[in-house]
């Protein structure tokens, strides 16, 4: 059945969501902050700063404007950086005149108060204006979804119901939609292996091969998984595409921006050199801070994100940081990894 919906964030991913929603045959209205983006998307029907090379679906609308962007519908896929969802939701709770099935598309963790994403939406918004809050995540660059290479994410919410309305909404021949119930689970794995990215990053960077990449993606996903399952969540939804699949996606892709941040890292780059240079979100910077205080808060110990922590924040050099990981204290290899 044909739905209104509205996404809010045209960057990369909520423009290449907004066009498969369109490609699906639904009134797709994107918002943006920058007038003269949804005009760009209006009248050329490209997002040229995000996704360059892209043509858009033609009955792909943007505006500018929050209030008719929340007016327009009540679906609302929320997919702007985890830095301005606070900030995004605030406004959103403030117009909101009607009961709403929130979906978002974030990948990270807030410092500080080390929330989930869906946490924070719920802080933001009313309960009484929340009909339901869907995660949707998954090994998916932006770039190749508007290819429409094949791509397969998960729909997770705890009312497996919504989670089928979700998959029903995105699904077609490129975009495969699984469900799962384990929201806490899928939260976890996307906002985590974008630490794990920046590391691979950084040891393409510094020249290391094969083995080290084998190396991190396998011991990244045993100190998410510890620490995800300590916070609540189902230790199988970490092989699954959130977790694992997620991991492979952004551990070795030239698109990932987390990737391309931690290889300009080992390359010698500071970070604020990086950042400037990847010129998108890097969401694994700040998700590093959270997910260090999380290992602290939680008593999980999660080395590559500590070792990540020094060389992000307190000025370690890559080289060293890798050394001191590869000869830290003697381990069992699964008796670390499930407890
Ligand atoms: N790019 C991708 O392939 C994928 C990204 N994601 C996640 O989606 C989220 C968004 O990422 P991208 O689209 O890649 O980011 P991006 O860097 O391409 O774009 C971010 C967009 O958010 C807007 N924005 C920033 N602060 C804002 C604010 N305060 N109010 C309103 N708009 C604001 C920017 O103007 C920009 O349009 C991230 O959490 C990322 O981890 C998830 C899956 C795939
Ligand atoms: O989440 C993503 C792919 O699933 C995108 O990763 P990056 O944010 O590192 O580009």
């Amino acid at each position: 059945m044909m739905e209104k919906i509205t996404v809010l964030g045209a960057g990369s991913w909520g423009t290449a969501l907004a066009a498969v929603l369109a490609e699906n045959g639904h009134d797709s209205l994107l918002w943006t902050r920058r007038k003269e983006q949804s005009d760009e998307i209006n009248t050329h029907h490209t997002n040229r700063q995000y996704l360059p090379g892209t043509e858009l679906p033609s009955n792909l609308q943007a505006t500018h404007s929050l209030v008719e962007a929340t007016e327009h519908s009540s679906v609302i896929v929320i997919g702007v950086p985890t830095k301005a969802i606070r900030e995004v939701c605030k406004e959103l709770n403030s117009l909101l005149k009607k009961r709403v099935l929130l979906i978002h598309i974030s990948k990270g963790i807030e410092p500080d108060s080390l929330k989930r994403i869906s946490e924070i939406i719920r802080e933001e918004i009313s309960e009484e204006r929340i009909r339901d809050l869907v995660v949707l995540s998954g090994p998916s660059h932006a770039e190749e979804v508007v290819l429409k290479h094949p791509t397969t994410v998960t729909a997770a919410c705890e009312n497996l119901e919504m989670a089928e309305f979700v998959q029903d909404l995105f699904m077609n021949q490129y975009l495969r939609v699984y469900t799962n119930s384990d929201v806490i689970g899928v939260e976890i794995g996307g906002a985590l292996k974008n630490v794990i990215g920046l590391a691979a990053g950084i040891v393409d960077g510094l020249g290391y091969g094969d083995n080290a990449k084998a190396a991190l993606i396998t011991r990244g996903l045993a100190e998410i998984s510890r620490l995800g399952v300590k916070m609540g969540a189902q230790p199988l939804t970490f092989s699954g595409l959130t977790g694992l699949g997620d991991l492979i996606a952004t551990c070795t892709s030239v698109h990932s921006r987390n990737w391309k941040a931690g290889s300009l890292l080992g390359k010698g780059h500071s970070l604020e050199e990086a950042l400037e240079m990847v010129g998108m979100v890097v969401e694994g910077v700040r998700t590093t801070k959270a997910a260090q205080q999380l290992s602290l808060e939680y008593d999980v110990p999660m080395p590559i994100t500590q070792a990540l922590y020094k060389v992000l924040f307190e000025g370690q050099h890559p080289k060293d940081a890798v050394d001191k990981l590869m000869l830290r204290m003697k381990k069992q290899e699964m008796e670390e990894l499930f407890f």
